[in-house]
């Protein structure tokens, strides 16, 4: 079965981009480009009005914004420039919650912060961030705040920025719910057509597409490190008979049986493909040819001693095995050609038994 999970957490939904989506570090990086001229307009405002405090910090906040984007260039990391995005524009949005500048029309720019945040972190962080941020200014616009600090909004402005902000933050929530669904939905989406595109439907084995893959895979570490591997080409014997005697379903429940021995048989490391109709292929990776026979007659005996039910019938099969292993800088082609004909041979001298490509053979 595919690994569908829906455990999956929020940073593995957030490495997982669907097609078109913005990447949260050319989001960060594009809205630092616009923050900083923004706020190096409204300095300059600030100075203009001769308020050098306001100045300097809203300078500030530009210059460790540009920062934040310069140190994610050279340090190259994602979640440097995001934690620090956070914090700074956190930051940022307090202060302008405080520090009513602008004439108190700067407060307007907190509405910017639930839709950032819930985008470029975690819904965890979101929802933290939010709701912190809410409670907090609702006690800033309480009696308490407003003997603390002096704020020109009236009580009806406090109030509606409060139940606006509030309703906002939880649209905000709500609609990234419904994105990590539909992202979840998609990565289970993907896995399964991934899985199907890999997988027999019937046996659940790897298909021959995958197959080659994995053994072209192989190939490459061989031809890295020189570690040889083994394959068995395997064909149950006289199987179109089993169909014509008891129907395709029988024949059917005769492959599943010698995929099942197959994945009992054989090791963990070992990769098993349906490779056709009633043909298996394993690949044996660090295998040698002795050790490959081996277990190619470990398998043929089992599936000899077993059985399926069928309409009250017991019906057994014998399979034929051809063994090669991979020598010197054959291709892969060849060593597959050397276990087809070790596999023919193996037909060919009675079936039921395993013959490698150096024309060895193990009969029943
Ligand atoms: N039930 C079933 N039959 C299949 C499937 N795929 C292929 N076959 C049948 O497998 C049979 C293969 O038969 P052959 O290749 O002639 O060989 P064989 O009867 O196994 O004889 P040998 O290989 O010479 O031992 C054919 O009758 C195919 O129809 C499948 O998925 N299910």
């Amino acid at each position: 079965m595919p690994h569908s999970s829906p455990q999956r957490t929020d940073s593995e939904l957030g490495e997982f981009r669907v097609k078109g989506e913005i990447p949260v570090p050319i989001l960060i990086v594009w809205m630092t480009a616009a923050a900083v001229p923004a706020l190096s307009f409204f300095a300059f405002r600030a100075h203009l009005r001769s308020d050098p405090q306001t100045t300097y910090v809203l300078l500030t906040f530009a210059v460790l914004l540009s920062a934040n984007a310069l140190i994610h260039f050279v340090a190259n990391s994602d979640t440097l420039l995001r934690r620090g995005f956070i914090l700074v524009i956190t930051a940022l949005f307090c202060y302008l919650a405080v520090f009513a500048i602008e004439n108190g029309a700067g407060v307007m720019w907190l509405f910017a912060y639930p839709p950032i945040i819930f985008y470029i972190s975690d819904s965890r962080v979101g929802i933290i961030a939010c709701g912190g941020g809410w409670l907090g200014l609702a006690l800033l616009y309480s009696p308490i705040g407003a003997a603390i600090i002096d704020t020109p909004y009236s009580g009806s402005f406090r109030l509606s920025m409060m139940i606006v902000l509030g309703f906002e933050m939880v649209s905000c929530y709500l609609l990234d719910q419904s994105r990590r669904r539909s992202k979840l939905g998609l990565i289970q989406l993907a896995s399964r057509f991934e899985y199907a595109a890999k997988h027999d439907a019937l046996t659940g084995l790897a298909n021959r597409r995958e197959g080659h893959n994995r053994i072209d895979s192989e190939y490459q570490r061989y031809l890295r490190n020189g570690r040889g591997f083994s394959v068995m080409l395997m064909d149950i014997d006289l199987f179109k008979s089993v169909n014509d005697n008891y129907g395709h379903q029988a024949g059917d429940r005769m492959i599943k049986l010698v995929a099942e021995s197959l994945q009992t048989e054989c090791r963990r490391v070992d990769m098993i493909a349906r490779w056709g109709g009633e043909e298996f292929l394993v690949l044996l990776p660090e295998t040698d040819t002795a050790e490959a026979v081996q277990i190619a007659n470990r398998v043929r005996q089992s599936i000899a001693t077993q059985a399926i039910e069928f309409d009250g019938q017991a019906i057994t099969a014998t399979i034929s095995v051809g063994v090669a292993s991979i020598h010197g800088n054959e291709t892969i082609d060849r060593v597959l050609q050397r276990a087809d004909e070790a596999l023919y041979q193996a037909k060919t001298q009675g079936r039921n038994q395993v013959c490698d490509s150096d024309g060895r053979h193990t009969a029943a």
